[in-house]
């Protein structure tokens, strides 16, 4: 089974372009879970411009299911991380200017910065995992980090499957057999959608888990988040 974790990033966002707490963040992650969201991701940035580091700690004891913390591990980030102790923290190399995440790990040329953080991770007991491009050398450096899991870079997967190149999806079916062979538990994210959710996890063997933030809060703008967290789930069997 893949678990399905809404990414509430965008709630920040919306409830920031106006200054005060609408939608409220807190609620919003109460809601998703109650409508059968198996986990809540949320990936606070270093100009906190839409989820704040504040709303880790308010999110805190409202997250029953797997509370998920993406981002870069600047020294601010892993002390919050370390207070929070989260079920799972996914690093995350995001440039400071970058809209979005735009690249996985150089899990080789990282290896030694790598291995320190996420062993002081998960010597408080956080599952970690590391965001990576499909790419087998990374897959191969990801496991010499000690992570427990990988979060493969679905971007490309995406953007092809919407220009209709199904093919798009090796580079990851080959990851994932690698992953699988070396123990390490594969997540994926970005980009997914309705559209293309079944198709990946379809071909994915040991798809553990999958968070979607910017496509699931446009397509509820239209079906609305009850009925579209369900719509994932029933993909996601
Ligand atoms: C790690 C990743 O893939 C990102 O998609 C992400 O967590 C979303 O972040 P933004 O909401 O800042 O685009
Ligand atoms: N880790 C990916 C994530 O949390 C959500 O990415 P996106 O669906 O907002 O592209």
């Amino acid at each position: 089974m893949t678990k399905l974790s809404v990414n509430i990033n965008k709630i920040a966002t919306l409830r920031n372009s106006r200054g005060g707490d609408v939608p409220n963040v807190v609620e919003f992650a109460k809601d998703v879970q109650r409508f059968g969201a198996e986990g809540v991701t949320i990936h606070p940035r270093p100009d906190e411009r839409h989820i704040r580091y504040q709303d880790a700690y308010d999110l805190k004891p409202e997250v029953y299911t797997e509370y998920n913390i993406e981002g870069n591990p600047i020294a601010k980030f892993v002390d919050m991380v370390l207070e929070i102790k989260p079920t799972q923290v996914t690093l995350v190399p995001d440039a400071e200017d970058a809209i979005t995440s735009n690249a996985g790990w150089d899990t080789v040329r990282h290896k030694d910065f790598l291995i320190d953080v996420i062993k002081e991770f998960k010597n408080n007991g956080i599952r970690t995992s590391i965001f990576v491009d499909p790419d087998l050398h990374q897959i191969e450096g990801a496991k010499e980090t000690g992570t427990d899991r990988i979060e493969l870079y679905t971007e490309a997967y995406a953007h092809q499957y919407k220009l209709g190149n199904k093919e798009g999806i090796k580079p990851y079916m080959a990851c994932a057999g690698l992953a699988n062979a070396l123990q390490l538990g594969i997540n994926a994210g970005h980009d997914l959608s309705l559209d293309n959710i079944k198709y990946f996890k379809e071909n994915i063997t040991g798809l553990l888990e999958v968070s979607i933030g910017h496509a699931l809060i446009a397509e509820s703008l239209y079906l609305g988040a009850e009925n579209v967290i369900k719509m994932y789930l029933e993909k996601l069997k």
